[in-house]
């Protein structure tokens, strides 16, 4: 299942509730984890490739919880074994927890012959965290309300990304907090959030040049706060030709966009001088599927 990068992540008003309304570009991109799900009496989960042990293998595994509202879902305690294959970054700002759950939602409904429709797994997907919906849709989407209502956006061709990633993850709600902080002693008060036109135009275009120049993160100025060594490593990839250079969500990672897949290249050596690893991606690909 896919990671994804925020295009426009603009962050209006605290509500009620503790979450923000948003409007927030989901962008999917070609990093996976994989996630198997086989027959068992009861419901497990172990995870491979995660070498520093940041994923927890408790129930608050998002896979785990996903599995677990599918089951209360359809009214049974069911089983299963799951085994995630983990590639996306864990806590970087790229939606791997988000990922492994719309897996763990569409795997386990096929293993159980559930049959739930893409909307009934969406519903479940919502209050299992705001990008879960996203994960199970994929492509380029813009999410309202939390960021998990969501339109898909129209799309030409495909987008050439490196990710500049950490050694540690950065909490979502500790960045949210940080921005609402910002704001508070700026003196600055939230306004409404609007979809970005020149971004709409530049995506619906395959145009890489105007994408680079409309991406925008509200959360950006937090992120660069908690981990000041972001703003290093952003500087890198502009002084390299990036089209475009943001953090990614809430980070730590960093998204560059790139002109071609050559230029990706080139940009992933310069990065690798700044930064722990780097990987190279393409958007949008689809949303969680069975294979
Ligand atoms: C920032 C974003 C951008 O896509 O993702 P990441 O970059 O962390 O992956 C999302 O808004 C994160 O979504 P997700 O990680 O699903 O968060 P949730 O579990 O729903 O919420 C975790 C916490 O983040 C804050 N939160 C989340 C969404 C939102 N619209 N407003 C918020 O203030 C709240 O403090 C909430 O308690
Ligand atoms: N399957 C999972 N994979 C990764 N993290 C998970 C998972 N389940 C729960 N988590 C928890 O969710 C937190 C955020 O994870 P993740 O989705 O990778 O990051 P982000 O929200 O920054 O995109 C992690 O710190 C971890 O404690």
């Amino acid at each position: 299942m896919p990671a994804k990068v925020n295009l426009q992540l603009s962050v209006g008003p605290l509500r009620d509730d503790g979450y923000h309304d948003l409007v927030n570009v989901f962008h999917a991109v070609s990093l996976f984890d994989e996630v198997t799900a086989a027959e068992s009496d009861r419901l497990s989960i172990r995870v491979v490739g995660d070498p520093a042990g940041q994923v927890p293998l408790d129930e608050s595994n998002l896979a785990i919880r996903a599995a677990r509202a599918l089951a209360a879902r359809a009214g049974r305690s069911y089983g299963a074994e799951l085994v995630i294959r983990k590639s996306i970054p864990v806590a970087g700002g790229m939606a791997g927890g988000s990922a492994d759950a719309a897996a763990a939602l569409v795997a386990c409904d096929r293993l159980w012959g559930l049959g739930l429709s893409r909307e009934d797994l969406s519903d479940i997907a919502a209050d299992l965290g705001s990008d879960v919906p996203f994960a199970l849709l994929g492509g380029t989407a813009v999410g309202t309300g939390r960021g998990e209502m969501l339109t898909p956006l129209p799309v030409s061709g495909t987008f050439h990304w490196v990710f500049a990633l950490a050694d540690a993850g950065l909490s979502t709600p500790a960045v949210y907090r940080e921005c609402d902080r910002l704001r508070e002693a700026a003196g600055e008060r939230a306004g409404w959030p609007a979809l970005s036109e020149p971004l709409a135009h530049a995506l619906r275009d395959g145009d890489p040049k105007s994408l680079g120049r409309a991406l925008v993160n509200d959360l950006q100025p937090a992120s660069i706060m908690l981990r000041r060594s972001l703003a290093r490593t952003l500087d890198e990839g502009r002084e390299q030709g990036a089209l475009g250079a943001l953090v990614s969500g809430s980070g730590p990672t960093c998204a560059f966009l790139a002109e071609s897949a050559e230029h990706a290249l080139d940009l992933s050596v310069s990065l690798r001088r700044v930064c722990h690893q780097v990987v190279s991606a393409y958007g949008p690909v689809p949303g969680a599927v069975v294979v």
